[in-house]
């Protein structure tokens, strides 16, 4: 289905080169199959030519119009300036397809100004080691096939859902920028390990594994959460002595808080961006 696919990354940021190093790895595609431009930094297009092999190209005029595959992985902000400057090259046969937070295809589709397929995803940092959960929608013009395409594509770097455009916002808010709630909260925990006096490698490979173990244990059982947490203490034990601390400075409420403000952050952008 890729074989011969050419695919197009404007935008050499992060997501991009997580997808790229997951698309490498798993061979899905050649690196000569691959091209990647950014606005003006040239030592990161060098960076990921020399380790990937992928092309980087600075002429749209030139690389656009060959392509079969355009992936937007630029930020909300730059989407309209990115999409004037390539339009007069693209066509309806091209394939677009968008990891931007909030931004909705029906925008994506008024820039370009043709009736073109479109996919907005949202994958997390995770897929740097494969291990992302992207959630794909189709926009208006994408067919059945866009979407198989768009789910190979992601599969290379982790799991994928197919999820009504409606859920996008919500999904950003929980499992796109997710990752760095857990990074936030694993820091808290290196903090605590140092002050109880455990060296930085042990607690790495001890915080480490209990995310393993647990992110193992959710996929594993039905069981709720609070089940599982409550099979972890003890009346009178250690664990109920240290959620006494989280529960006085209102944890939980304070992660439902973070995910509802990023939730409604992905739905002002897709507004600032409409
Ligand atoms: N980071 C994350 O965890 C996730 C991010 N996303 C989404 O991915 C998108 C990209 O994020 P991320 O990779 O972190 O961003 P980065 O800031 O790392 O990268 C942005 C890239 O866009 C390029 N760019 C800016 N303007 C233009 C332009 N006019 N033409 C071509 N390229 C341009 C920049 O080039 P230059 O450096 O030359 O200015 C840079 O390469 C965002 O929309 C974000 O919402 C989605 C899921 C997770
Ligand atoms: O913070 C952001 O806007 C992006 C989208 C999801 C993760 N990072």
């Amino acid at each position: 289905m890729l074989t011969d696919k050419k695919i197009a990354f404007i935008g050499a940021g992060s997501m991009a080169e997580a997808m790229i190093s997951g698309i490498v790895a798993k061979k899905l595609l050649r690196p000569e199959q691959i091209y990647v431009t950014n606005k003006q930094n040239t030592e990161r297009l060098n960076f990921l030519e020399e380790n990937y092999q992928v092309q980087t190209f600075k002429n749209s005029k030139e690389v656009i119009p060959n392509m079969d595959i355009i992936i937007f992985a630029i930020k909300p902000k730059d989407i309209a300036e990115t999409i004037e400057n390539i339009k007069s090259y693209t066509s309806k046969n091209q394939l677009f397809i968008s990891v931007l937070a909030g931004v909705s295809t029906t925008y994506i589709s008024k820039l370009i100004d043709h009736n073109a397929p479109i996919i907005r995803t949202m994958p997390n940092t995770s897929a740097a080691i494969g291990a992302s959960i992207t959630a794909i929608s189709s926009g208006e013009f994408a067919t059945r096939e866009h979407l198989t395409v768009a789910e190979k594509l992601f599969e290379a770097i982790g799991e994928v859902v197919v999820v009504e455009e409606e859920k996008q916002d919500a999904i950003t808010g929980l499992s796109g920028s997710g990752p760095a709630y857990i990074y936030y909260i694993i820091e808290a925990m290196e903090k605590g390990a140092s002050e109880v006096g455990l060296d930085k490698d042990l607690a790495k490979h001890l915080i480490a594994q209990v995310l393993i173990g647990t992110a193992e244990r959710i996929k594993a059982t039905d069981l709720p959460s609070k089940t599982l947490y409550q099979q972890v203490m003890s009346p009178g034990g250690t664990t109920e002595a240290g959620f006494k601390a989280l529960e006085s400075y209102q944890i939980q409420d304070a992660m439902v808080e973070c995910i509802k403000r990023a939730v409604e952050r992905s739905t002002e952008l897709g507004k600032l961006y409409s």
